[in-house]
């Protein structure tokens, strides 16, 4: 298929090998450091061999990697209307319908004070963050902020706490900590700075749910705290069910609490599976933009810039999620992200390009009737069904016009253009640490491309080529996923400062 490179990324001139020691701060799974051990459990994801060849998902045989928990055609699932639950549900994991979820049995998020659900924000500043504090000051009564989690962007979490009065917030960058920490407290905030303090509000107290809405693998460890200390989590980080998809899944069922999706596409899987039973659902369908870049050949696409790459023609994100629309990668991750979240495999879960995102995940029921979740692309309704589940809040998104919205279009992805999404098939295929390694080597080549020094093409060529020289293990626990994380960074780095010398030499 073309995809498969042992070639290194393209040179991208000659402060390519500054990309390979720089990567983004805190990237990384092992970045936060922190208190959570490794949580042993039976292998899974074993894989043969080295990754062998990109084959199309259609064509693919039964994966390793294919959980436990996945509902048989024909078996005996529960409705799944409520989430499935450690002493409601077979699994007390994932299904087709639920969200993980747990042992716990009880109505609904809202506080039996009045006072509103308690939430925890990891991740406040950025673009979820800020919808999400939109979405909590519009609902007081429903929903209130306890805590709020930062990298550095001190002047915008003081905004933040100025409007929803927390009880604490958290900034992870040590400078940036000691500059505001002062300011903060000054408004009557407890102030943590320095790494591992995002982990720390994961678990505060005072919070029922998190939403964990930090970019990248950096989020794995806050998520798992979060699950650890019994906390329903809201689930945006998606890397963090790519590298650690297994133990993120089977923490959440010993704790008996809940995972739920906030990616849009996920959100709107769950909405449709709200009310349905495992073996009336033949196929998840994803949809994806395309990503500016659409339609663009290969050869111009050698030539796009950082600033046309974070431009995403529906959806105003973070840097890192727009350039993994662009290259496809991020629907290559939401693959792997379906696949925990609900327990299907890869060769059931599909991916349509839809330019409008208006329609944004279907489910193809087994009499050939097909449901799906039709929005305006504004996050702030799966963030809000996210915090509010099982109950739904007060319209505060603009409705749906479908008269002006005119016409919806549909057509397949183009995987020989954009290869990164069959590497994510590929990598879910294999199982064991092989995702982790995708993510990892993805996060390293988009920063590399964000900082001027790696060509648009060299993200999916870096990744391939990290994929190519990995040994897939299996996940036993945390070490091993961080272990393999931080294989796959130093592959990548290798592999861009290669290039860099390829470059001067020519
Ligand atoms: N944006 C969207 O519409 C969607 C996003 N997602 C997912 O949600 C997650 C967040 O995306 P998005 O909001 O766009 O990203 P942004 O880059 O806009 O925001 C990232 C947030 O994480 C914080 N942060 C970054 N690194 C660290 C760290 N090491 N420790 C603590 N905090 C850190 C940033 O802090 P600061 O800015 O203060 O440095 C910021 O608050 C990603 O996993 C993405 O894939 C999923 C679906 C849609
Ligand atoms: C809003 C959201 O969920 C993003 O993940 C979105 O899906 C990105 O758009 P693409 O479909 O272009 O990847
Ligand atoms: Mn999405």
């Amino acid at each position: 298929m073309g995809v498969r490179s042992s070639r290194p990324p393209v040179p991208g001139g000659n402060r390519l090998r500054q990309a390979a020691g720089d990567g983004a701060r805190g990237s990384g799974a092992a970045a936060a450091g922190g208190s959570i051990q490794s949580l042993a459990g039976e292998p899974k994801g074993e894989a043969e061999g080295p990754l062998k060849s990109i084959a199309p998902v259609a064509a693919a045989g039964r994966r390793a990697q294919e959980p436990a928990a996945a509902p048989a055609a024909g078996s005996t699932q529960p409705p799944l209307s409520e989430p499935v639950r450690g002493d409601a549900g077979p699994s007390g994991c994932r299904g087709a319908g639920g969200p993980v979820a747990g042992r716990r049995r009880e109505p609904g998020p809202r506080d039996e004070a009045g006072a509103g659900t308690g939430v925890v924000i990891l991740g406040s500043t950025g673009s979820i963050g800020r919808q999400a504090a939109d979405v909590i000051a519009r609902m007081p009564g429903r929903l209130r902020a306890v805590g709020l989690a930062a990298g550095r962007d001190g002047a915008r979490l003081l905004e933040q706490v100025r409007r929803l009065k927390p009880e604490v917030v958290a900034l992870e960058d040590p400078e940036a900590g000691r500059r505001w920490k002062p300011v903060l407290e000054r408004e009557g905030v407890r102030v943590l700075v320095g790494p591992g303090s995002a982990e720390v509000l994961a678990t505060w107290p005072g919070a029922r749910r998190v939403l964990s809405a930090i970019t990248g693998a950096a989020g794995l460890r806050p998520t798992l705290a979060a699950l650890e200390a019994g906390r329903d989590v809201a689930l945006a980080n998606k890397e963090s069910l790519v590298a650690a998809g297994d133990l993120v899944t089977r923490v959440a069922a010993a704790r008996g609490v809940r995972l739920l999706p906030v990616d849009s596409e996920h959100s709107a899987l769950f909405q449709c599976l709200q009310g349905r039973r495992a073996e009336e659902v033949e196929r998840l369908i994803l949809t994806a933009s395309g990503g500016p870049f659409r339609g663009w050949s290969r050869e111009a696409l050698a030539r796009v810039t950082p600033a046309e790459a974070v431009r995403h023609p529906n959806w105003s994100m973070g840097a890192k999620i727009s350039v993994d629309s662009a290259t496809l990668m991020n629907k290559g991750l939401e693959v792997i992200e379906a696949h925990w979240l609900f327990g299907l495999p890869a060769e059931r879960i599909a991916v349509v390009v839809h330019p409008q995102s208006i329609v944004h995940g279907l489910v193809e029921l087994v009499d050939g009737a097909t449901v799906a979740v039709l929005a305006r692309p504004d996050m702030r309704q799966p963030i809000q069904y996210a915090l509010c589940y099982p109950e739904r809040g007060p319209r505060l998104v603009e409705r749906l016009d479908l008269a002006a919205a005119g016409m919806l279009t549909f057509e397949e992805p183009d995987t020989g253009t954009f290869p990164c999404l069959a590497l994510a098939y590929q990598a879910l295929q294999a199982g064991g640490t092989a995702p982790a390694v995708l993510n990892a080597a993805n996060e390293e080549a988009v920063a590399a491309f964000l900082a001027g020094k790696l060509p648009f093409p060299g993200i999916a060529e870096t990744v391939a080529a990290v994929l190519d020289r990995h040994r897939p293990r299996p996940v036993t626990g945390l070490d091993d996923v961080l272990e393999a994380d931080a294989w796959a960074r130093a592959e990548a780095r290798a592999l861009l400062a290669g290039a860099w010398e390829a470059g001067r030499a020519e």
